[in-house]
């Protein structure tokens, strides 16, 4: 079992990360609860872990509401939201509530954002059950849905009272959707620790087969730095940028081909490619930099390249619209070795124009 801390002053929490957390991690979590829980999940993951989750939060002495929403990047929209709203209202719950939320990273954005705004306020928690909730979108307070011009267009900075992984339920999860919560992991080895990076290429074959400690050594690494990043910068108004390496390009992949196509992890991969390619391109990443990050990718069976059908012109609106754009120029992060990366608004359309040509 391993601890990481997201220091933010009076917003605070505690990340619990381990096995059998689901069973008996109600020790660790008894003390930052309210009475009145809404647990809220969705068709595929509630027959695998409702169950066990409400067992958990009732044995910490919480009374226990439970809503079930469809599933998929399709319904993290403005109605699935309101399902959420409806339910609480219905049952009457005051700003003395938690959401919690127990399932990927679609479910924990919803959740959080419906928590941020119900009431003008809730406290939530995650309970984050796929490989890329558990390195990523649980941590930091990105709350988030969908709208049809944009990935993530409509949300809040708001973070949870506490994150309770439990590596077990990983066992569950489809290959695809383990492959799709590396590339995050792959991001982080890119932009922030090459020596990870570095682990990663040899521990590969652990980490498909599910191994125990790879598999914890990787998810706590990625809290590690993600809780870094989120201290120094819990808004992204600088640093935290630099955890959107890929995005540009994957949140466009996601928004022209219709969410849920391309799965949010296999945008971003192709996504850092791109931001590897570019960086080459302009001079700053060696090749053989680029050949790394792409035979790492390629091992977990994750895309290269963008759809056939997409190229400057598919790309450039969506890319335009970036949450990170400022007054129209589009800022992109780019690694200049591995480990390293910059934030950079200086990549002219021209030369994006020249990277999708020679795809
Ligand atoms: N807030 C952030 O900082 C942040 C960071 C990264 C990604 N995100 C967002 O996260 C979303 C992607 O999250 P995701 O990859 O977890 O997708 P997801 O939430 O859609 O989950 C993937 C699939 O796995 C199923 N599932 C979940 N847990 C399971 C389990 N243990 N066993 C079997 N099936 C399980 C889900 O029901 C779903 O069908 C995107 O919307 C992305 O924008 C947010
Ligand atoms: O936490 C962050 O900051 C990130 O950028 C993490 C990303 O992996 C994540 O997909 C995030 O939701 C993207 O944020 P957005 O602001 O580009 O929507
Ligand atoms: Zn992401």
């Amino acid at each position: 079992m391993e601890r990481i801390d997201v220091h933010l002053g009076q917003r605070s929490y505690p990340i619990h990360i381990g096995s059998g957390l689901l069973q008996n991690g109600d020790g660790l979590i008894r003390e930052l609860l309210p009475p009145r829980v809404l647990l809220i999940s969705n068709e595929v993951v509630a027959p695998l872990y409702l169950e066990s989750a409400t067992a958990l939060l009732s044995r910490c002495g919480c009374q226990i509401d439970t809503l079930v929403l469809p599933d998929g990047e399709r319904y993290k929209t403005f109605d699935t939201l309101n399902l959420i709203f409806t339910k609480a209202l219905e049952l009457g719950l005051g700003r003395d509530c938690s959401f919690v939320a127990l399932g990927g990273g679609v479910i924990g954005d919803m959740v959080g954002y419906a928590a941020a705004s119900y009431q003008r306020g809730v406290q939530f928690c995650q309970f984050p059950t796929t490989l890329l909730a558990q390195v990523d979108s649980s941590v930091g307070g990105k709350t988030a849905v969908n709208h049809p011009l944009g990935k993530n267009m409509i949300g809040a900075f708001h973070q949870p009272q506490l994150v309770l992984m439990d590596m077990d339920t990983l066992s569950t999860l489809p290959a695809r959707e383990f492959a799709a919560g590396m590339a995050e992991v792959i991001k982080y080895g890119i932009l922030w620790d090459g020596d990870f990076f570095a682990w990663l290429e040899q521990h590969q074959a652990e980490l498909k087969a599910l191994q125990v400690d790879a598999l914890s050594y990787a998810i706590g690494r990625c809290c590690q730095i993600k809780a870094e990043v989120v201290a120094e910068d819990e808004t992204e108004r600088g640093v935290r940028a630099l955890l959107n390496l890929g995005h540009t390009f994957g949140h466009a992949i996601e928004a022209e081909q219709g969410y849920g196509n391309w799965l949010h992890g296999e945008a971003v991969a192709t996504g850092i490619v791109l931001a590897a390619q570019l960086a080459q391109q302009l001079g700053w990443l060696e090749q053989v930099q680029v050949d790394r990050i792409s035979a790492l990718i390629s091992a977990f069976d994750l895309p290269l390249n963008p759809p056939q059908e997409m190229g400057f012109e598919q790309f450039m609106p969506h890319m335009r619209r970036d949450k990170k754009a400022l007054q129209g120029i589009v800022r992109l992060i780019l690694p200049t070795a591995i480990g390293t990366t910059e934030v950079v608004s200086s990549v002219t359309e021209d030369q994006l124009r020249q990277l999708f040509d020679t795809l």
